[in-house]
């Protein structure tokens, strides 16, 4: 991994992979260049000041609070439906180009009264973006592979269809920490009612120094009585209580897991709930000094089950590609290792069994042709991974 070669085949190979995403936000994932251009519009209407603004977007490195700054600024660029559903369809092509076949994408359904927005309005403009995208096959259904939800242009041509990438999306409502147990369950309620369009389950997220565990516990509660899966934006900062009353309720995985003391990662362990783990994130919102402090190491040698995430694309500046990068050139991962990571992710997703198999085929699929490509693999134990594969099935 140290010389240049080496770098750039590791790169290429995180690049070139299939890669599952579960922890990204979709207003964090906004591309820059449309934040900026929203940005200039509001400044000419005199709604904002550009200036200010730029500023703000351009800067590299902020602490947790000025990230959840952002966010309000985010919310004041991207309140309209039309907005909303263009950043779904940048954000799914982003992700797409990036070599990602199965998107959980969160978002916080928000109700604007000014702009006639509700909370089923935003999903509704969501969903027609994600039904935009017309340069790839976009399959977000629970009943997996109906045709009508892949994009319209792409049901005229069956050729252009069989030629072109296919995204697996699935979605997750959150719960925003600032919203009250109401706010929470008609959340919850909505993500049911939304189950045919491919939302598969709830996130509990926002600023983690706002709010109380037991506000949102008994949406969550019933949430999970439904069906529909839970993560939750755990130990973010230390609230030792909060972490403890989270592990009990035992949601079926966790974000960022930064202040679990040994206790709870005992009990995470025995209870094997799987973490997103976004090293990026951690990185600039110092949640620690140094990346190689990550508890990412101790869980991956421990063989917990983990997936590598983004959390924020747009904010932080990072790709899927560059998660599993920074996770090899720090841990000391080879292309082994770092296909198998990826591979894992696929036990983790929220989308159930027929999603799965498919996304075994394209992991297996792709491994084949990666063993052409890259001289080193078959040396770097392809084949076991391979195996590994095949008794997923
Ligand atoms: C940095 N770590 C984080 N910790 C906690 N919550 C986060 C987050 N990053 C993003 N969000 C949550 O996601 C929202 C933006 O996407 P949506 O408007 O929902 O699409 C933020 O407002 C925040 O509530
Ligand atoms: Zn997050």
């Amino acid at each position: 991994m140290e010389r240049g070669g080496d770098v750039a085949e590791m790169k290429e190979w995180c690049r070139s992979i299939p890669k599952i995403e579960l922890h990204a936000h979709l207003n964090g994932c906004i591309r820059d260049s449309t934040l900026l251009e929203l940005a200039k519009v509001l400044g000419e209407k005199g709604i904002i000041n550009f200036a200010d603004v730029e500023h703000v977007i351009r800067k590299c490195g902020r602490s947790l609070s000025e990230c959840f700054q952002l966010f309000d600024l985010f919310h004041i660029l991207a309140t309209d439906h039309g907005t909303i559903s263009r950043i779904t369809k940048e954000v799914v092509e982003d992700f797409a180009a990036d070599e990602v076949v199965y998107l959980e994408l969160r978002t916080t359904p928000k109700n604007n009264e000014t702009k006639g927005m509700t909370k089923r309005s935003y999903m509704k403009a969501v969903i027609d973006g994600l039904r935009s995208v017309d340069a790839l096959n976009v399959s977000f259904s629970n009943s997996s592979e109906r045709t009508e939800n892949i994009s319209s242009s792409t049901q005229n041509n069956y050729a252009n269809c069989m030629e072109r990438k296919t995204i697996h999306i699935r979605l997750l409502l959150s719960i925003d920490r600032r919203e009250t147990t109401i706010a929470a369950m008609e959340t919850v309620c909505l993500a049911l009612e939304l189950r045919e369009f491919g939302v598969v389950g709830i996130d509990l997220s926002g600023n983690p120094i706002v709010g109380e565990w037991k506000t949102f516990l008994p949406a969550l509660k019933y949430a999970k009585e439904q069906g529909l899966s839970v993560t939750l934006h755990c130990g973010e900062v230390s609230n030792k209580k909060e972490i403890q009353e989270m592990l009990d309720f035992v949601p079926e995985r966790i974000g960022h897991a930064c202040f679990l003391d040994k206790d709870d990662w005992e009990k995470a362990r025995v209870l094997q709930i799987p973490v997103e783990i976004c090293l990026t994130s951690n990185l600039r919102t110092e949640r620690l000094s140094t990346i190689d402090l990550h508890h990412f190491a101790n869980l991956h040698k421990g063989n917990h089950p983990l997936v590598l995430c983004t959390d924020d694309t747009g904010l932080f500046s990072t790709t899927l590609s560059n998660e599993y990068y920074l996770a090899a050139a720090t841990f000391g991962l080879d292309q082994k290792d770092v296909l198998r990571l990826a591979t894992n992710a696929i036990e983790f997703v929220f989308g159930g069994s027929e999603v799965k198999k498919a996304l075994r085929g394209i992991f297996g699929d792709s491994a084949r042709k990666l063993a052409e490509v890259f001289p080193s693999w078959k040396s770097l134990g392809g084949e076991d991974v391979k195996v590994q594969i095949k008794s997923l099935r």
